[in-house]
Parts: structure tokens; C-alpha cells; sequence
């Protein structure tokens, strides 16, 4: 039996559920189109530095166990199948609020743990808000016509504000691929503060679907006009893409949140999301934060996974941990 995790210097200490930190919500600010347009993405130098992160850090035994579980607060944990049913929601909300078997927990020497928030379809709202009544865990919902955005602007709008009247208390919106292939960086602006609108006080992630973006000077220009209309975060995709989250995009997209706490004060929250499956890349996303952002974004109110699948993973990692040994991946299933 492995023993308690204890806190190191050169690793995340998640041994509980870190308490909740208010931080101060993004108000936006006028479009800045020189700080827009003075955008740039060196691609060679951005996929070099991406190339390194994996390949030079190894984390093992107790640390690796460690940021496995600060991998599981900070994860949106997510169903988004045309086949969904309020059933497959309890099932993945019952994981949400144990997502970790308590004998592993013991083991570890961990109090219990839940996921950072369930993200469902706005019509399994419902089911998700009463499978989680009596925990502080959020439902997120996809609105405004996810995945591809483009359904009328007013529609997406009230669907928004229809997701918000049902119960979810965080709203992940996509972007107008066009704006961005265009460089309307105006429309992209007003269509985004408009959704923060709408979201009211629920907290708004904006989807870059950055695989369909057409550069990385694209998602860094994009990552900035959503952060100068208000969005609580940002994120990478909608796990719809052909290309999803990806190490390069995420570097770029971290940055312009670096840039704009640099000119603003103001942390704006960062979520990978779509293929990522295995504990070990979740770590070497979580690395990528440690070092380009810092340990305050480690914290499930400014980053989160975006993930249907990484948990099994992680539970066998933890397990085998653990017990030494391997369990199948089918009994880890979370729908
Ligand atoms: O926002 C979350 C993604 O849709 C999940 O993508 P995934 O199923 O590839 O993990």
C-alpha cells in the first residue's frame, strides 16, 4: 500500500479539495485592434517549446499520483452524445461526486474529491442540476448551437439565457469560426460580449474551436478580443474538430492569458479540451501551466480539463499506484 502523499516543493499538493478562491470575474474592456492585430505566433519556436514539455519532465509515484488527483478537481466532466439520455447523465454526475473509489482515496490518504463541474447538452440540464443537488459541483452546458455556432444569433442568445433559467451556472459558448478567418475582430467582439451578457452571472467559456482556426496567430488574435468582451475562460475546442486540444494551441492561448493578466490584472481562466484521454498527458498539461502561468492557475475557478474519458485513465494510474496492478479499463467506465 503506497504511502500518504506529502506535500513537495517541486510538485502540486493537492491532498484535498482546495477550498474555493473568489476571483475577480473578467469585466472586459474596450477592443484594443493595435494590441489585436500586434498579435503574432513564431509556429517553429511555439511547437519547439511545446516538444519539450512532455519529453523533459517525468513525474513518478507520489507526485505523479498527486497531480493525477488535481487533474480530477480541475475536470469538466463531460457527455456530449447525440445519444445522451438522462439516465447516462446520473451515471456520469454519480462519477462526478466520487470520481475516485474511496478505498484509493484511503490509500492515498486523501479526503474525498469531486470533479470541477459536469458539461452536458442544455437539454440534460435537468437531469444533471438533480443528480447534483447537495454538492457545490457546477453543471456547465454547451449553448449557442454547439458545436458548429450557427444557428441565428438571436436563438443562440436565448438558448443561453434558457441554460442559465435551467440550472447551469457555467456556459460554454462557441465563436464564430468566420469572424476569425475574416479578421472581423469587431464582430467577434460584439458577438462574444453579448453572450457574456446574456450568461447574466453564470460564468462564459469561449470555445475558440481552434482547429478550424487556419494559424496559431489566428488563436492568439481570437484568445485576446474574447478576453478584451469578458470571457471567464477560454478554451481550445469543442472535441467536435478534427484537430482538438493540442500543446502548440495551448501555448499560444496561455500566453495571450499571460499577456492580458500582464496589461489588465486580470486571471482569465484556461480549459483544454477534446482528445485528452491519458493520465500522462494530463499531466504534461498541467506542467505546461506550472511554468508558463504559475501555480494560482493550478486551481479549478482558472483551469479546467474538458474530457469525457480521462478519468478511466486516471483511476487506473491511481490504482495501480496503489495495488500495483492494472484493473481493466471497462470498469472504470463513466457512462
Ligand atoms: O468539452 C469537452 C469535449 O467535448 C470532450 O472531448 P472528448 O470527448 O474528446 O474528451
Amino acid at each position: 500500500m503506497a504511502a500518504a502523499l506529502t506535500p513537495t516543493p517541486d510538485a502540486t499538493t493537492p491532498q484535498t479539495q482546495l477550498p474555493q478562491v473568489t476571483e475577480l470575474r473578467n469585466p472586459g474592456m474596450p477592443l484594443d485592434l493595435n494590441w489585436v492585430l500586434g498579435a503574432q505566433a513564431n509556429t517553429s519556436a511555439i511547437e519547439r517549446r511545446a516538444g519539450t514539455i512532455g519529453a523533459r519532465r517525468s513525474v513518478k509515484k507520489a507526485h505523479q499520483a498527486a497531480w493525477l488527483l488535481r487533474a480530477v478537481t480541475c475536470m469538466d466532466l463531460t457527455t456530449l452524445s447525440g445519444d445522451d439520455t438522462d439516465r447516462r447523465v446520473a451515471r456520469l454526475c454519480a462519477k462526478a461526486r466520487q470520481p475516485v473509489a474511496p478505498a484509493l482515496l484511503d490509500a492515498l490518504g486523501m479526503d474525498p474529491i469531486t470533479t470541477g463541474a459536469v458539461c452536458v447538452y442544455h437539454e440534460m440540464i435537468p437531469a444533471a442540476v438533480a443528480a447534483l443537488e447537495g454538492t457545490n459541483i457546477p453543471v456547465a452546458a454547451v449553448s449557442t448551437g454547439f458545436p458548429a455556432g450557427l444557428s441565428p444569433f438571436e436563438l443562440r442568445l436565448r438558448e443561453i439565457e434558457m441554460s442559465v433559467a435551467a440550472g447551469a451556472t457555467e456556459i460554454d459558448i462557441v465563436i464564430s469560426r468566420r469572424h476569425v478567418l475574416s479578421g472581423n475582430w469587431q464582430a467577434l467582439y460584439d458577438e462574444m460580449s453579448a453572450m457574456r451578457e446574456a450568461c447574466g452571472d453564470a460564468h462564459v467559456k469561449a470555445i475558440l474551436a481552434t482547429g478550424e482556426l487556419g494559424s496559431l496567430r489566428n488563436v492568439a488574435r481570437a484568445s485576446l478580443v474574447c478576453m478584451m468582451a469578458g470571457a471567464d475562460f477560454i478554451k481550445t475546442s469543442t472535441g467536435k474538430e478534427s484537430v482538438n486540444a493540442t500543446l502548440p494551441v495551448s501555448l499560444v492561448m496561455i500566453r495571450a492569458i499571460r499577456d492580458y493578466y500582464d496589461h489588465t490584472g486580470i486571471r482569465v481562466g484556461y480549459k483544454p479540451a477534446g482528445g485528452i484521454s491519458k493520465a500522462k498527458d494530463a499531466v504534461t498539461y498541467l506542467a505546461l501551466i506550472k511554468e508558463e502561468l504559475g501555480d494560482r492557475w493550478l486551481r479549478p475557478d482558472l483551469f479546467r480539463f474538458g474530457a469525457s474519458s480521462l478519468l478511466n485513465d486516471i483511476e487506473r494510474q491511481l490504482e495501480h499506484y496503489v495495488t500495483g496492478n492494472y484493473s481493466a479499463g471497462y470498469r472504470h467506465a463513466t457512462s
